[in-house]
């Protein structure tokens, strides 16, 4: 039996990627059955019924399923800003990581544009963001700064790269790896790609190992509900001092005894960070949506 991972959908195919070939793939019967439960980046056993075309035999056990776009075992979100043009935004960087929190995936925090940033004036953020623990990589797609290490990143991973619009990230895929011909540019000159309309996602192949997800991750603007509770979980450092606090109910806004208010209070806490954490606990109570 043969071992590769699903990277399309289309139409009742599935196309399975082993190497560098690429075998499409129909459903053994008893899959077809529970066909829902087949995703872009499954491993999967299928058998040869002819020259690159199978059938697929199994579903191996999936690490995890990310819902939108909906696939399974990612390892990892690169979630991608622009140092400037747009300029980066502590508090969209906050939103996006709840957001990537929430989905249990692995975080690498990618600051794009190199070229056109002051470098001092992003140390102080980015010190911010690291030492809450989360791996910084900044870049230049358009000089090929650092893309080498951004690649070593992918290797052998599935990645997706999520961030706002404009931030650069079809161009670094296109700088990782230049085949892959990712449209890049306005907004508007995008839409035939289907930015604005459902489709499935696909898994392009990285040479050398790994797969990178073709189209943008969550969007902030696609913001699924959190429970209230489940916020603080989304801030690492939020999480370190919680167990502190008097009441395990606590949702460290106007609680009496907050550990987490005091560690801000005391500077251990970046206030910004405790601000953003307020703000999108204040939208989920006033029940709002798409933050
Ligand atoms: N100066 C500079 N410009 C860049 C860099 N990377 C991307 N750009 C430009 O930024 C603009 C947006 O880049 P895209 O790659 O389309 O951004 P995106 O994040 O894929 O945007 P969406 O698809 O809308 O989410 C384009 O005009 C790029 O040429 C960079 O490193 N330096
Ligand atoms: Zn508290």
């Amino acid at each position: 039996m043969l071992n590769g991972v699903v990277v399309k959908a289309y139409n009742s195919y599935y196309y399975i990627q082993t190497g560098d070939k690429l075998i499409s793939c129909s459903l053994r019967g008893r899959i077809k059955k529970e066909r829902f439960s087949l995703l872009v980046g499954d491993e999967v056993t299928y058998s040869l019924v002819g020259p690159e075309k199978g059938v697929i035999e199994e579903i191996l056990p999936r690490r995890n399923m990310l819902k939108r776009p909906m696939l399974a075992n990612v390892d990892q979100v690169i979630l991608t800003f622009a140092a400037v043009n747009p300029d980066i935004n502590p508090s969209l960087i906050d939103r996006f990581l709840v957001i990537a929190e929430h989905s249990q995936l692995d975080i690498i925090i990618c600051i794009n544009k190199l070229d056109l940033a002051d470098g001092d004036t992003i140390t102080e953020l980015l010190d911010r963001y690291r030492s809450i623990g989360y791996p910084i990589l900044t870049v230049s797609a358009k000089t090929g700064q650092n893309i080498n290490a951004l690649r070593a990143l992918l290797f052998d991973k599935i990645s997706v790269l999520a961030g706002p619009s404009g931030a650069g990230k079809s161009t670094i895929l296109n700088a990782v790896q230049p085949g892959l011909e990712l449209v890049t540019g306005e907004v508007s000159s995008k839409i035939g790609r289907g930015k604005h309309t459902t489709r499935f996602a696909e898994l392009l192949p990285l040479a050398g190992g790994g797969f990178v997800v073709d189209t943008p991750g969550f969007s902030y603007t696609e913001f699924q509900e959190l429970p209230s509770p489940e916020l603080a979980f989304c801030f690492p450092e939020i999480v370190q001092y919680a167990s502190g606090c008097k009441f395990t109910t606590c949702l460290h806004f106007k609680e009496p005894q907050c550990a987490v208010k005091q560690a801000v209070d005391d500077g251990k806490i970046h206030t910004d960070r405790y601000q953003s954490y307020i703000e999108i606990l204040t939208e989920i109570n006033e029940n709002k949506k798409g933050f």
